[in-house]
């Protein structure tokens, strides 16, 4: 019998209905809302039972009405004393159990009375004067369970997050297919606790054997260690774990696009020149014999050949195929090459003309930025000379082999010329690539975006000429049937599109301080989860709402604290600032 049955049996044992957390009864019934006659509401402190504390008659608290046919599962969403009697509490108020106070409840679904099986929704409403208990913190954590249970005794993988009170009972599993099976977010605001929910969760993960790419901005996940975890870095990180490994990304992974958002050409001139350069770099890599030291020289030459080798099916589509590699190092020098008039003027329609010094000009900044990004510090790992392992080697060796995390720490790449958002995007879509061929289908996957808002939904360049970085949102969309999800970590929802935040099944909401964020969040959750954002800015750090398609109504629990705790403490002033 597995630990959750266990549970179960001890808990059906005692019953759910328990006499000593009657809370009052039914005295209003609505479509989804009730109202109820507390019993305890107007005592001056609640009760422990079985050691849980339990408010009986609190908001934000779980009842379960005794019905007709099944038990229902509710939410006390407010708590008032009809209008005329609010004057009896006064200054000198010390709490009395003849308060007529009202609770109002929203239903939230229904446990059979047979095998506690837990469906959303109300199959039959309850009656005036049905019994209204406390629901044990021990029965709310099993709620996940109770609602994928299947009764064949097969015990399905499950994540232990955390716990939805102090009783040792009451730790909430949570099956990988409700987690990622849609994807997921963890959204919260700084020091909400995403760091260390997010380490928990990779934690459960290599428990059970799931795979996990870790996308690390910040460094700090380095404590993550065992022989299931490969850390790599790129760029030139302040702090690496000893067994990590320099990556570099080869600039063939990078389409043109890429190129567009790198180099950033503007006006009408320098898009089609740095388009033309890109194909001319592309026709040498092909055919060699048209260039000379990787350029094709066009002032003044033939096109006949070029023309000839173009029509060839095979060369013209590679050509213009936006992942076919070229070197980009000599992109500003054949750029020069491109600046060129379209003909020999008025004689032969077959040569290029002679150089036309001011296109030339018009590209000068251009090709000024294309030296500075190849050169610059921020893209050492991509197009400085480097032997250090591809990334995207590191990857597929990963998906090979047993290990159970890959670790990508981003950390060291500065901010100059969006780099480690360009670099993001183009591990995104490697892994997308890999999806799509099916390598994840028997091997399914969940690659993790820590501080997400700095690579989804960005968009780089001018009004003419721009470039979506839009691989994460692309996994969003089409991984799922591939076999892979994304699990993304973010402080600031309201900089992720909506679009890609209502695709996220499952969102692990942690406190949320700012009006624009939580508005986000109720209109990525759907109607049902409106009345339960007005807690989310009362969470503590370390705990968090579990919203989403697969949970009836938001689980609030306490996190458990990873064994491997992010590098996410702030500075400590007491240590280091006390005078002398
Ligand atoms: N599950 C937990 N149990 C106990 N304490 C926690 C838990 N989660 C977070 N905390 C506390 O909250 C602090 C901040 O957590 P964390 O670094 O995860 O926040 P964050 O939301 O990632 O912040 P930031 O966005 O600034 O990185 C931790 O240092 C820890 O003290």
């Amino acid at each position: 019998m597995s630990d959750l049955d266990e549970r179960l049996r001890r808990l059906a044992q005692k019953g759910i209905l328990r006499p000593e957390l009657r809370v009052g009864v039914v005295s209003f019934v609505k479509s989804y809302v009730a109202h109820i006659n507390l019993r305890d509401a107007g005592n001056p402190s609640g009760t422990h039972f079985e050691g849980g504390r339990y408010g009986k008659g609190e908001v934000g608290e779980f009842i379960l009405v005794e019905g007709q046919r099944s038990i229902l599962l509710g939410r006390i969403m407010e708590v008032r004393l009809p209008d005329g009697e609010r004057q009896i509490i006064g200054q000198d108020y010390a709490g009395s159990n003849e308060l007529d106070a009202i609770g109002h409840i929203q239903l939230l679904g229904s446990i059979s009375m047979v095998d506690f099986h837990f469906t959303a929704g109300v199959d039959t409403y309850p009656r005036l004067g049905d019994r209204v208990y406390a629901a044990p913190h021990q029965l709310i954590a099993l709620i996940p369970y109770l609602m994928i249970r299947t009764g064949d005794g097969d015990t399905p993988v499950q994540l232990e997050l955390g716990a939805v009170g102090d009783a040792n009972e009451s730790k909430v599993s949570i099956t990988p297919e409700k987690l990622f099976g849609r994807h997921c977010a963890i959204l919260g605001a700084t020091g909400g606790g995403k760091s260390w929910t997010t380490a928990r969760i990779i934690e459960e993960c290599i428990k059970h054997k799931g795979k996990i790419i870790l996308l690390d901005a910040t460094g700090e996940y380095g404590e993550f260690s065992g022989d299931e975890v490969m850390h790599c870095y790129l760029g030139m990180p302040v702090y690496k774990p000893e067994t990590s490994i320099a990556c570099s990304l080869p600039p063939t992974s990078f389409q043109e696009s890429d190129f567009m958002a790198l180099f950033l050409p503007s006006g009408k001139v320098q898009g089609p020149k740095l388009r033309e350069a890109i194909r001319s770099l592309r026709l040498a890599m092909l055919c060699p014999e048209l260039a000379e030291g990787g350029l094709i020289f066009k002032a003044n030459k033939s096109k006949i050949d070029i023309n000839q080798r173009l029509s060839e099916e095979a060369i013209g589509e590679r050509v213009d195929n936006p992942n076919q590699g070229f070197d980009v190092t000599l992109l500003a020098r054949q750029i020069e090459q491109e600046c060129v008039y379209p003909t020999e003027f008025g004689k032969n329609s077959q040569k290029w003309g002679n150089y036309d010094s001011s296109s030339y000009s018009y590209c000068l900044s251009l090709i000024i930025r294309i030296n500075a990004v190849i050169s610059s510090a921020a893209y050492e790992c991509v197009f400085g000379r480097s032997t250090d392992k591809a990334i995207t080697d590191a990857i597929s060796e990963f998906l090979r082999e047993d290990q159970r995390l890959l670790c990508i720490c981003l950390s060291g790449i500065q901010h100059e010329f969006n780099a480690r958002e360009i670099i993001a995007n183009t591990i995104g879509r490697y892994l997308l690539y890999l999806a799509r061929k099916g390598d994840f289908k028997a091997n399914p996957a969940v690659v993790v975006v820590d501080e997400a808002h700095h690579f989804l939904g960005r968009q780089i360049g001018s009004e003419d000429m721009f470039s979506r970085l839009d691989a994460f949102e692309l996994i969003a969309k089409e991984g799922r049937k591939f076999g892979l999800c994304i699990c993304l970590a973010t402080q600031r929802p309201r900089d992720i599109t909506e679009g890609v935040l209502s695709q996220m099944g499952t969102l692990v909401v942690h406190r949320l301080t700012n009006d624009r964020d939580r508005e986000i969040v109720e209109r990525a959750c759907g109607e049902i989860d409106l009345s339960a954002s007005s807690f989310l800015p009362n969470l503590q750090p370390g705990e968090a709402a579990i919203i989403g398609i697969d949970f009836p109504f938001p689980l609030a629990i306490r996190i458990n604290k990873p064994s491997y705790r992010p590098r996410s403490d702030g500075p400590n002033y007491q240590k280091h600032w006390k005078a002398e």
